[in-house]
């Protein structure tokens, strides 16, 4: 019998999400699958608000931003009701695959969802936060670097014009992989991570000393500082007034906020995307379920779902060398 597969898109958009879809439906047409997507995360889940996914349809799609399946949080599939739904409906559409294409909190619902659904379920890594563990990376968080470096390129002329401090926050939930990545990128002067935050004391004198030794050397100076997003106890603006009082210089802050999930994706997104969604669809003969599918070293792997929460996933020692070398402690 033909096999009836499903995709949904849920958490926060990604770039590349899209190609994921493509490649999913392509590699799927092929095998002569019934396609469908459920629209807005797990809500079309819960009512049953579904279209068919043709190769048609799949023109184009590849390089746009969002997701055509459009995504959502859904509070109501965390309940118990609401998991028995969304396992009804699937059972009465005959769904035997359902993908479901987010981060480690779609993952979590997967999950759920496979202990009282009998189908195939399948994860795909997509968030621009890269805080997925058992992958390389996720679909979309090479995107947002180049989205947030592109900025912080911009802040650093006006910064340098003005000799000013500029505080830029960039998104990541609570992560740090995309901040770390965007500040070695652009060349920022430091960088406030979760990962590696103690005090707001400690922090913002040491900011200063990386400020005052610089001005000794080169006289007034700009200093672009990148901070992870929900690091700061009373967020960017009392960090902000705080710095400009101990540091005795302006501090002017920008929020990257949103424009980081638009966008179309780059390459390695797309190379990512497409590997990964072609690859999904080659266990659906097999009895594999409850997975992701992700990256290890750049071939495609299998992971059991609960290992993409439960494990740690660190930020790569290399970068955290280079940003001490670079950045937090480059003044001595
Ligand atoms: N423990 C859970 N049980 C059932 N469903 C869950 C659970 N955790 C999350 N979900 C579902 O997954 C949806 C997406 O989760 P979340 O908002 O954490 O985004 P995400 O998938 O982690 O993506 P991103 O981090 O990129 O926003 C939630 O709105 C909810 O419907
Ligand atoms: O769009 P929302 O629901 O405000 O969520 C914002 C969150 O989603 C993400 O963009 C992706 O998880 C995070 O970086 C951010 O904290």
């Amino acid at each position: 019998m033909t096999k009836h597969i499903a995709i949904l898109t849920s958490g926060g958009d990604a770039p590349g999400m899209n190609a994921c879809i493509r490649a999913i439906v392509i590699a799927a047409d092929r095998l002569g699958y019934q396609i469908s997507g459920y629209l807005r995360g797990y809500n079309g889940l819960l009512d049953d608000q579904r279209i068919t996914l043709t190769c048609e349809r799949m023109h184009n799609l590849l390089q746009q931003g969002g997701t055509i399946l459009h995504s959502a949080r859904c509070k109501a599939f965390t309940t118990e009701q609401g998991l028995k739904k969304a396992a009804d409906n699937l059972t009465k559409s005959n769904v035997d695959t359902l993908f479901v294409i987010g981060g480690d909190g779609s993952f979590r619902g997967a999950h759920a969802l496979g202990q009282i659904w009998e189908g195939q379920i399948i994860g795909l890594p997509g968030t621009i936060d890269n805080d997925v563990a058992g992958t390389d990376a996720t679909i979309g968080y090479y995107t947002a670097i180049e989205t947030a470096v592109s900025s912080i390129d911009k802040v650093r002329d006006t910064a340098d014009a003005f000799d000013r401090v500029f505080m830029v926050e960039v998104m990541g939930r609570h992560a740090g992989f995309l901040a770390l990545s965007a500040a070695l990128a652009s060349a920022s002067d430091y960088v406030i991570l979760p990962e590696r935050f103690s005090n707001e004391a400690d922090t913002l004198t040491q900011i200063c000393t990386q400020i005052q030794q610089r001005q000794a050397k080169r006289g007034p100076v700009s200093y672009v500082i990148v901070l992870a997003e929900n690091v700061w106890p009373g967020g960017i603006n009392d960090l902000c007034v705080r710095l400009a009082s101990q540091s005795n210089m302006e501090v002017k802050p920008v929020i990257l906020g949103h424009v980081q999930r638009g966008g179309s994706p780059v390459s390695q997104d797309r190379l990512l995307a497409v590997q990964l969604g072609t690859y999904a669809v080659t266990l659906v003969e097999t009895s594999t379920s409850g997975v992701m599918v992700g990256t290890y070293e750049d071939k495609a792997v299998t992971v059991p779902l609960p290992q993409t929460w439960e494990d740690a996933k660190p930020l790569p020692d290399d970068a955290v060398t280079t940003m001490m070398t670079l950045m937090n402690e480059r003044y001595r």
